[in-house]
């Protein structure tokens, strides 16, 4: 059952138009990342999601009910919903415990089930030993986990997150991400999350939707998105997607083509319905790149012009093809020795041929 389904919906502010079109049905249960540059919209979705802003047009469906459309304006109090915001929206003068249990208060719930109910929650987040604490004497971690249990004491069916971790450090961040994946485990709730992080995306989310410019472009799998970019945008944004002109392209069946990339013969993957063509714009990443031997008849001639130790693989920058123009990363397994100015060559062992034509992904 779709738990979240917008339809076309729309909104700008003065003349900026900020979410165009936006159509997206997320599944009961489902973890949804939103992913994409700052600026390109996302916060303004969870708020119209959240039910903080009116649309100008389209609708929002949550739970089978409409909270949103033409005639229709659900408070974002009665939408069932939880939201953890980035600054985690405490009560500074309320202790963990009193910041929990206030939403059941409001909610009428009685005070013996509310006070078992904020006890359980701050056992799952692990959080007893502070339940008297007042927000300025906990961590950011501990800060976000108060949110979180203020989520899981409603038991919101839907829990909106904007960029919960961008205000913590590395180590934090980590320690959260496992949080979020457990508490998606344990509660089944739906979650959307909104993130510039593709790191975070990829590796919390069952469906990642990028987004650029107020539109959706793609809303796929992690792996989908990384390796079937359906767009240039997309490609170049996902795990330092490369994009390169390609040419000759011939269908090979079976999801492969052969084309010519940087005057070389190579092997991609492509659609099944992928047709002949002169030129294709192609994606692949750093890792599809390998070093061959000097002696190779055939390889991609390059020059590496910096060479930087990353633990467990070297990351070479080059500038690669037959006019030596076009830069390119490579990683080399280490141990590993190269050194600027050294003449390489290379081969790509994996690439996309990225759809030609692709249907506007607003409508998913
Ligand atoms: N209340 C508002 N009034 C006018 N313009 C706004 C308002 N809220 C957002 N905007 C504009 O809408 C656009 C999208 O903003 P939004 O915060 O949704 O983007 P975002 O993708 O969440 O960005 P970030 O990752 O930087 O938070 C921006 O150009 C922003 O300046």
């Amino acid at each position: 059952m779709n738990q979240i389904q917008t339809n076309n919906i729309a909104k700008s502010y003065g003349q900026t138009e900020v979410l165009r079109q936006i159509s997206l049905s997320i599944n009961s249960g489902e973890f949804v990342a939103v992913l994409g540059p700052s600026g390109c919209g996302k916060t303004t979705l969870l708020r119209c999601l959240a039910g903080f802003e009116r649309l100008d047009s389209g609708k929002i469906d949550i739970g089978g009910q409409t909270v949103s459309g033409p005639k229709r304006h659900l408070l974002p109090e009665n939408r069932g919903i939880g939201v953890v915001f980035q600054n985690y929206a405490l009560w500074p003068h309320m202790s963990v415990t009193q910041n929990v249990a206030y939403g059941l208060k409001i909610s009428g719930v009685p005070k013996k089930e509310r006070k078992a109910r904020v006890a359980h929650v701050l056992d799952l987040v692990e959080l007893g030993p502070q339940a008297n604490r007042r927000p300025s004497d906990l961590s950011g971690g501990q800060r976000q986990r108060v949110a979180l249990a203020r989520c899981l004491a409603m038991e919101s069916r839907v829990v909106l997150l904007d960029e919960p971790l961008a205000n913590l450090d590395v180590h934090l961040r980590g320690a959260l991400e496992e949080e979020f994946a457990a508490f998606h485990a344990r509660t089944g709730a739906t979650m959307f999350y909104i993130t510039h992080d593709q790191s975070e995306a990829l590796a919390l989310a069952d469906r990642v939707a990028v987004m650029d410019r107020g539109r959706i472009l793609q809303f796929d799998k992690p792996e989908a998105l990384f390796r079937r970019p359906s767009t240039e945008t997309v490609a170049g944004f996902i795990g330092e997607g490369r994009v390169l002109e390609a040419e000759d392209i011939r269908p090979l069946g079976g999801g492969f083509a052969s084309a010519i990339v940087l005057g070389q013969p190579v092997k991609l993957r492509c659609n099944l319905d992928q047709d002949a063509r002169a030129h294709a714009k192609i994606s692949f990443h750093p890792g599809d790149l390998h070093m061959i031997a000097d002696a190779a008849p055939d390889g991609i001639c390059a020059n590496v012009t910096r060479a930087t130790y990353r633990g467990a693989y070297l990351r070479a920058n080059v500038m690669a093809g037959p006019s030596g123009a076009v830069p390119l990363s490579v990683d080399i397994a280490a141990p590993a020795s190269l050194t600027s100015g050294q003449q390489v060559k290379l081969a790509l062992n994996d690439g996309w041929v990225i759809p030609t034509t692709h249907p506007t992904c607003n409508h998913i």
